[in-house]
């Protein structure tokens, strides 16, 4: 197998304590060799071994790809009207996801697929290297169905969203009992994990825990949307069942950052058992003209927080990490090391994908990803920037010079 060695890297942000200093676990003057798609060795540029090939950093930064943890990628159809409206004052509700319902139930495969693909691609030459994305947009079984599977052939994985509204004509009861049977047993098999809407106007609490039940009674993994249009339970429910994660958060009181963060106190990397990720999506919060989700204050409590894009045609259409990142400093208050580790190793907690042995939807075991450390899957990318700090210091500028996704060069 060839060996690349990639040198003289000004910066070198690793996730990783054991190599280098601060939240980032930052090396200057470093270099990383990559073989057989994984990390193979990290040091001192000046000690690095030889390689079949090389790759010269030119005193530029180079941090783990983005581990983009929350998505719905799988969609036909324009929502620009409803985001004109929203731009004038109208507020985001989630009725609007029928519109998306409606198209994408009514597109062929080849036109979800080419919209993923072309979405794929748009996130990796943005510097992302792992995705999930969700089902949501179909709502029938057989629409479900076929979302997971066409996710399914492309990213690292997939999430089973039939609970994301009721669809229009459909009774509330009778959609709950199809969602949290039939067409979960019927999707199931394509999935690693199950999410629901817990909001109002999408499921309440109580709807909510029947899907969190349905999903663990299957072995199944799950997060939740919760906490974006208003206070409500989604934060402390997602607790409550153990979900990797709880996604968008803009309204928390005391007692919802008290219950995600003392869901890790027993967790160390490695060890002990983990809590639920808090997954803020600053894109969206912009989008939407919603409160900012409170990062700074989660991650001062000590709860684990992730950044994601949740590129979707409602609410966030946009699958750039950098400007996640860059809002996150910007306006949530994180260092730039912080939000870097939120958009990389905070999402592959999210996702249960910072330890080696995950399975893809392909059924292939995978190494770990989020960090740039030995034997983790070879997933980086190089900055035209001697440093980190510029992806919030130079915001909306396109700064992903290469991308390498388990050793392979992606853009
Ligand atoms: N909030 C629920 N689902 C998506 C938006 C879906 C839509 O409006 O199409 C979200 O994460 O923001
Ligand atoms: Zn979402």
């Amino acid at each position: 197998m060839t060996a690349l060695l990639i040198d003289r890297i000004g910066e070198l942000t690793t996730n990783a304590p054991e190599i280098g200093e601060g939240v980032g676990g930052r090396l200057r003057d470093a270099a990383v060799v990559v073989e057989d798609g994984r990390i193979a060795w990290v040091g001192a540029a000046a000690r690095a071994p030889q390689a079949d090939e090389r790759c010269d950093a030119e005193g530029r930064a180079v941090l783990p790809g983005w581990v983009d943890s929350h998505t719905h990628l799988v969609f036909a159809g324009d929502r620009t009207a409803e985001f004109e409206a929203r731009m004038a004052g109208e507020a985001y509700a989630a009725g609007g996801i029928n519109v998306t319902v409606e198209a994408t139930r009514a597109a062929s495969d080849a036109q979800l697929q080419a919209t993923l693909a072309r979405l794929v691609a748009e996130a990796r030459r943005g510097g992302t290297t792992t995705l999930e994305t969700k089902t949501g947009y179909g709502l029938t079984v057989a629409d479900e169905l076929r979302s997971a599977v066409i996710a399914g052939r492309v990213v690292d994985a997939v999430t089973f969203l039939g609970a994301h509204l009721v669809p229009a004509g459909a009774d509330p009861a009778d959609y709950l009992e199809l969602v949290t049977g039939p067409m979960l047993d019927a999707v199931a098999p394509h999935v690693s994990a199950v999410d629901v809407f817990c909001e109002s106007g999408a499921f309440d609490g109580e709807a909510s825990a029947r899907v969190l039940a349905a999903a663990a009674e299957r072995g199944l993994a799950s997060h939740v949307h919760g906490n974006q249009l208003g206070h409500g339970p989604g934060a402390r429910l997602a607790v409550a069942h153990g979900a990797l994660s709880v996604d968008h958060l803009g309204f928390l009181d005391d007692g919802d950052v008290e219950a995600l963060a003392g869901s890790w106190a027993r967790w160390q990397e490695g060890a002990g058992s983990r809590g639920t990720v808090a997954t803020v999506l600053p894109a969206c919060d912009l989008s939407t003209r919603m409160p900012l989700a409170p990062a700074r204050r989660l991650l001062d409590a000590g709860a684990v927080v992730a950044i994601a894009s949740n590129c979707n045609p409602g609410t966030s259409y946009t699958s750039s990490m950098g400007f996640c990142v860059a809002t996150a400093v910007l306006q949530m208050g994180l260092s730039v090391q912080e939000a870097v580790r939120a958009a990389t190793l905070g999402g592959a907690i999210a996702l249960g994908m910072h330890e080696d042995g995950w399975r893809d939807p392909r059924g292939e075991t995978q190494p770990a990803v989020g960090a740039i450390r030995p034997g983790a899957r070879a997933d980086l990318q190089l900055l035209d920037a001697p440093s980190a700090t510029h992806l919030a210091y130079r915001p909306g500028m396109p700064l992903t010079a290469s991308v390498w996704r388990a050793g392979e060069r992606v853009a």
